[in-house]
């Protein structure tokens, strides 16, 4: 299906939570799978065709695809697929069901000579109507036990406030096994050092890092761009709206919705990414940002991303391995957001988990603002 079908399939089939009750829930369930560096296969040999029958299980379909050398974007009709030589990502909004394509992500990377995964994350905030979601999504419990029963050795999170604003996160990494290499190879540890070294992800290389930031009661001006009202493309909004001046760098695919609605990805030559959905209908607005940009301080990047939205309230999450730069933004943010300007943090919480350190905080305007 390229861009132009997709606007017609949207005339013809409205998911039903938008026909009946004038309802879209933006709030994405993002999964983010890596498989062991070790193996020699590549996931951009998997086929669109594949992709397509994957898709089926998550009910969303291709609308567009760009790639360079490092990595294939799908623009999709609820959300957003990327997929390099070892990590596969799957963004999806609605009703959608992410969690039921594992099983046939599995097959396939096996097919390309992946069979041990090394990290794994899911993600996702609260949603705004739970009761329309669909198995295994109907509740976190519910997805932790559908993850369980493929990764036993997963853990479960959920950060910020439970009986409110709260962010769930499922992840699981493969310990690594040095005793068996020590065996098999009987290397010195110093051998062992340069081997280890050698064995880095030629295509990313480290540090591995991943910023959000979910936004929800945006302003209605900024949200009226995001219509048919006002533009009849995609490209006119990401420049009107300033949308192609936060990461210049990114090649950008965007699409906009009939009669609202929009979403991006952006590549760039590193083989970083970027991807911006949008759900402009005032009642349930929600817009989200996420990028794996190597920077050393975001605190510029999430200003520009909130001026650009004008948000009520929004979450930042930041992911960072242990030699990543972005670690330092955890000091910036608490200076930046809570003392100097008229955004109140109403919660922040920082954790370790074996290869990635991870910050979540959330804010709301101030009175003054
Ligand atoms: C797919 S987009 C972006 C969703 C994204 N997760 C977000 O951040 O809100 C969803 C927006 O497009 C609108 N839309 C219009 N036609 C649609 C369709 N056929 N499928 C999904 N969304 C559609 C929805 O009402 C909503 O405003």
């Amino acid at each position: 299906m390229d861009k132009q079908q997709a606007q017609q399939l949207q005339i013809a089939a409205l998911p039903p939570e938008i026909e009946s009750e004038h309802f879209f829930e933006g709030v994405e369930k993002l999964l983010e799978v890596w498989f062991d560096e070790r193996a020699t296969g590549d996931l951009r040999n998997i086929t669109r065709n594949q992709w397509e029958n994957l898709l089926r299980h998550v009910k969303c379909e291709i609308i567009s695809f760009t790639q360079n050398e490092h990595i294939d974007a799908f623009l999709l009709s609820e959300s957003s697929m990327f997929v390099s030589r070892r990590r596969w990502i799957l963004k999806t909004c609605g009703t959608t069901t992410p969690l039921k394509c594992l099983e046939q992500l599995l097959k396939l990377a096996q097919v390309e000579g992946y069979t041990v995964i090394t990290d794994i994350f899911y993600s996702r905030k609260n949603f705004t109507r739970p009761e329309v979601q669909n198995s295994p999504h109907k509740g976190f419990y519910e997805e932790v036990t559908y993850l369980d029963s493929i990764f036993p050795e997963g853990r479960s999170y959920c950060l910020g406030s439970i009986n409110q604003e709260c962010w769930y996160l499922y992840t699981f990494s493969q310990p690594e096994k040095e005793g068996e290499e020590e065996e098999e190879d009987e290397v010195k540890p110093n051998q062992k050092l340069q081997q280890l070294q050698l064995q880095q992800p030629a295509d990313f290389g480290d540090p591995d890092q991943t910023i959000e930031i979910l936004m929800q009661q945006l302003d209605n001006d900024v949200m009226a761009l995001f219509t048919k009202d006002k533009f009849a493309t995609g490209q006119e909004v990401t420049q009107s709206s300033g949308i192609d001046l936060l990461l210049p760098q990114m090649h950008i695919d965007d699409f906009l919705f009939d009669p609202c609605g929009y979403s991006m990805n952006g590549i760039n030559d590193k083989g970083e990414y970027m991807t911006i959905h949008i759900t402009p209908e005032e009642k349930f607005s929600y817009v989200s940002f996420e990028s794996n940009v190597a920077l050393d301080n975001y605190t510029r990047l999430i200003s520009q991303v909130i001026k650009t939205f004008k948000p009520g309230k929004f979450i930042v999450t930041i992911f960072a391995n242990k030699s990543s730069l972005a670690y330092e933004t955890m000091k910036e943010l608490e200076i930046e957001y809570s003392t100097l300007s008229n955004w109140q943090r109403t919660d922040m919480q920082c954790c370790n988990f074996p290869s990635y350190n991870l910050l979540f905080a959330q804010y709301s305007r101030g009175k003054s603002s």
